[in-house]
């Protein structure tokens, strides 16, 4: 019987590319996201390999995420992976410069919806036990603080102290936990961030060969098809092109 994993997300990036991956190897997905005629879009390209229930969902909404989650018809009903990679990333300003509603909607979104779509789900994966997976989307931004990146790198060290807090509950239950956290990454996340900013777009990525979605979504389906006994808690990827900056320093004139 295929296997079942649930992305949210799934409409760009990261989320759509593992879509791909999983869609390949015959796994039922759910995906879900707001933009439904996206999600249409890939409902028509990906039901050829495999079943495909496309949710039009957004995390922040925790009444429409449990009802989603608690009428999810068979065969998508049991759950063996989910991919929590839903979230962005709002502005670069410094924070005495940041508009809070930006830092609310990232709040809600790579915070709350993160709990949100893992506490409608966690009976499920309970269940099926030994082999199940929750793979969620850090970020190197939970590890390295940088300049303008706040709130952002703020919620993605939440979600690396939460996996951990998961996995601890989680023992003996057979369900893994692993943070993802990818560094400089090609995708529709820098739009977002910029406010449609394709100059800036550009100039990020120029000469630096950076993470492709493909690249996550084979490191993701990598994950979910390690043996039963193994957890990789934390996976950290960069591209080569990317380092750490020297400690920066301050000096009076
Ligand atoms: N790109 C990068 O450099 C890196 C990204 N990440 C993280 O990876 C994840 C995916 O990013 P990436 O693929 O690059 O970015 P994209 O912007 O390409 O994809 C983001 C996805 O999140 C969905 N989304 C955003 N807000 C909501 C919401 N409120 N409810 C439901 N879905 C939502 C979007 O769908 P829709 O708009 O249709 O709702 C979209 O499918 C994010 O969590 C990001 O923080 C981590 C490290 C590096
Ligand atoms: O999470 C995204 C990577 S970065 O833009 O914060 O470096």
């Amino acid at each position: 019987m295929s296997k079942t994993a649930f992305i949210t997300g799934a409409t760009s990036g990261f989320g759509l590319a593992c879509a791909r991956r999983f869609a390949a190897d015959g796994w039922n997905l759910v995906l879900t996201g707001r933009r439904e005629e996206r999600l249409a879009a890939i409902q028509d390209e990906l039901s050829a390999q495999c079943q495909v229930l496309t949710l039009t969902l957004d995390v922040t909404d925790a009444e429409a995420v449990k009802a989603a989650v608690d009428a999810l018809p068979e065969p998508f009903a049991q759950v063996d992976v989910l991919l929590n990679n839903a979230g962005l990333a709002l502005g670069t300003e410094a924070a005495q410069n940041c508009d809070l509603s930006e830092w609310q909607q990232m709040i809600d979104t790579n915070v709350g919806g993160l709990v949100t779509v893992t506490h409608a789900l966690l009976p499920t994966l309970i269940k099926q036990g030994k082999g199940s997976s929750i793979i969620n989307l850090g970020s190197i931004a939970g590890h390295w603080p940088y300049p303008g990146g706040n709130v952002y790198c703020g919620t993605k060290a939440f979600v690396e102290q939460f996996s951990y807090g998961l996995r601890c509950d989680l023992s003996g239950t057979g369900v893994r936990v692993t943070n993802l956290a990818p560094g400089l990454s090609e995708s529709e996340f820098t739009l977002v961030r910029t406010g449609g900013n394709q100059d800036a777009y550009d100039n990020l990525y120029k000469g630096a060969d950076p993470i492709q979605p493909e690249d996550v979504a084979d490191t993701v389906f990598w994950l979910a098809s390690l043996p039963p006994h193994l957890n990789v808690n934390q996976l950290e990827l960069m591209p080569v092109s990317q380092a750490w900056s020297p400690f920066s320093i301050h000096r009076e004139a």
